[in-house]
């Protein structure tokens, strides 16, 4: 299977007053296309800034990648700049609504994208879906923000998810029916 992302000697260190913390030190793996990879390790070993450096959400300073190869579908993310990873479709769902998310980025119309939405919103188990979609935030649960959350993560087919503790704030058995979802749509997402 041809290999989607390879991730080498990845190493990222923060520089506080009391100190270098070395938060990750020089981890290797890669993931094919349609693989599940977990990451596991005791708190603080490094498993979300792990994360946040391969999309190039470290804050610098305190953090710096000060080494290694991040290689994405053929090309080193390390090596482009932060507007090249803004533009590019890799930071597209860290803000904007489900609904805006389609008709931005598949090009749907308002009609279509509205009734995907729903579709999305049904699959990550929201009930009453078309009416939620006019929910703001703050009208859903804790859980149910992670699902929508979850439905953005899946509704432009990414070839890749990152999802650091995904099913944290569900109860035990949404977190099934999440973990479910998630392997039972790849490699597409659900798309019928
Ligand atoms: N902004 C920061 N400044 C300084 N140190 C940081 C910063 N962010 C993370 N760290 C440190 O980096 C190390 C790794 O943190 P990280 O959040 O990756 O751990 P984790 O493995 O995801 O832990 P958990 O399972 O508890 O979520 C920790 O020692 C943490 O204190």
């Amino acid at each position: 299977m041809a290999k989607l992302l390879e991730v080498y000697n990845l190493t990222t260190h923060f520089y506080t007053d009391n100190g270098v913390v070395e938060a990750v030190d020089g981890i290797s793996y890669s993931v094919d296309e349609g693989e599940i990879v977990g990451i596991v390790g005791e708190s603080g070993c490094g498993k979300s800034v792990s994360a946040l450096s391969i999309m190039g959400l470290i804050p610098d300073p305190p953090g710096k990648i000060v080494e290694g190869e991040v290689i994405f579908d053929g090309q080193d993310l390390l090596k482009l700049s932060s507007a090249q990873m803004t533009q590019d479709s890799w930071q597209r769902h860290c803000d904007g609504s489900l609904y805006c998310d389609l008709e931005l980025h598949l090009n749907m119309t308002a009609s279509a994208a509205s009734q995907r939405a729903a579709e999305l919103l049904s699959l990550v188990g929201i009930p009453d879906a078309e009416r939620r979609l006019k929910d703001y935030p703050h009208q859903m649960s804790g859980g149910m923000r992670q699902r929508v959350m979850i439905a953005m993560a899946v509704s432009c087919n990414p070839k890749l998810i990152i999802a650091d503790e995904p099913t944290t704030a569900l109860d035990m058995t949404i977190q099934a029916q999440i973990l479910e979802l998630m392997q039972g749509c790849r490699p597409n997402w659900g798309r019928r």
